[in-house]
């Protein structure tokens, strides 16, 4: 992992309360540190598009506060968001307009807008200047959205799934890409994903929304040392270590189950158990299925 000489963080969100519909969002708190690029998950629907938007000032929150880059959003709005490099999940452009149009709209907004980096992206992700929008395919609006994204020099890129609709080899050229931007130790990154490799590649921190809640806002490698599957004969669990068990799938050849406190698993059966350290995606999907869904094969 990089360091960073200062400790600060560019995003600090604080008891944050929103409720729509079918969505509740209760007490979220998280903060993403500068200097480094933090992974946003959770299931479909668990609300990550609705905090981006709350963040960008899209929506308002009903209770609660947040912070970009030290300042609120509404103290400020023009110059913070010149300092922000956002991609939202959908583009919200007009379809008749060719890039050459939009260029001209979007380059007065920026302050530090590039003219010659947002043609070395159009280069390099080979997009048309002159084709309507109305023409381009899922994945050429995603390219579309983050060259412009990269092209005003931003300290804080908030992508919301930046690489969904990307094939592998343009989804490799953008993690690439935003990671020579993080060469600069004053770049941050916050950018939402279902592509668990996107985070195994580039994520230094994670934060996991799970019904309205934050449930993990940690370092990746903190993740990884955490949390454990064991696995043993079910015969050794009684309740009180049933509890221990965040998931639990059993068959009749045992249990296998994860754990952020293997240690006690450890001590009390050493050599009779297995401890295995599991990948994000084992832990996000064993979470997912938390005690209430045990499987049982
Ligand atoms: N204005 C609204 N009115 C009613 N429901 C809403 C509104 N905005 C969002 N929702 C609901 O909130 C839930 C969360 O949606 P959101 O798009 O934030 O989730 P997400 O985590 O980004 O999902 P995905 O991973 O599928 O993109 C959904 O059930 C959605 O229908």
């Amino acid at each position: 992992m990089r360091k960073v000489n200062k400790v600060a963080n560019a995003i600090e969100v604080n008891q944050l309360n929103y409720k729509v519909e079918n969505l509740q969002l209760k007490n979220i708190s998280f903060e993403v540190k500068k200097g480094y690029v933090t992974g946003f998950i959770g299931a479909n629907g668990s609300g990550k598009t609705t905090i981006i938007r709350i963040i960008m000032g899209l929506l308002k929150e009903q209770s609660g506060d947040l912070k970009l880059l030290g300042e609120y959003l509404t103290a400020n709005p023009v110059e913070i968001k010149n300092k922000i490099g956002f991609v939202y999940s959908e583009l919200y452009m007009y379809e008749n307009w060719n890039i050459k149009t939009i260029e001209s709209v979007v380059s007065k907004y920026y302050k530090n807008w590039d003219h010659d980096m947002f043609q070395k992206y159009m280069n390099q992700f080979q997009l048309p200047y002159k084709q309507k929008i109305k023409q381009f395919s899922t994945g050429m609006k995603m390219k579309l959205s983050l060259a412009i994204a990269l092209s005003h020099h931003a300290e804080l890129y908030i992508l919301d799934e930046p690489t969904a609709g990307l094939d592998p080899v343009v989804r490799n050229e953008v993690l690439e890409i935003l990671q020579k931007e993080l060469i600069d130790e004053d770049k941050t990154i916050f950018f939402s994903t279902h592509i668990i490799s996107d985070l195994e590649k580039i994520a230094d921190y994670i934060v996991y929304l799970k019904d309205g809640s934050i449930v993990i806002n940690e370092s990746v490698d903190e993740l990884i040392e955490g949390y454990k599957i064991i696995k043993g004969d079910s015969a050794i669990l009684d309740d009180e270590l049933r509890e221990l068990l965040i998931s639990i799938k059993e068959t009749h050849t045992g249990f296998s189950g994860l754990t952020n406190q293997s240690s006690v698993f450890v001590e009390l059966f050493g050599n009779d158990i297995v401890v295995e350290t599991p990948s994000i995606e084992d832990i996000m999907v064993r979470i997912e299925k938390d005690k209430f869904n045990k499987e049982v094969v």
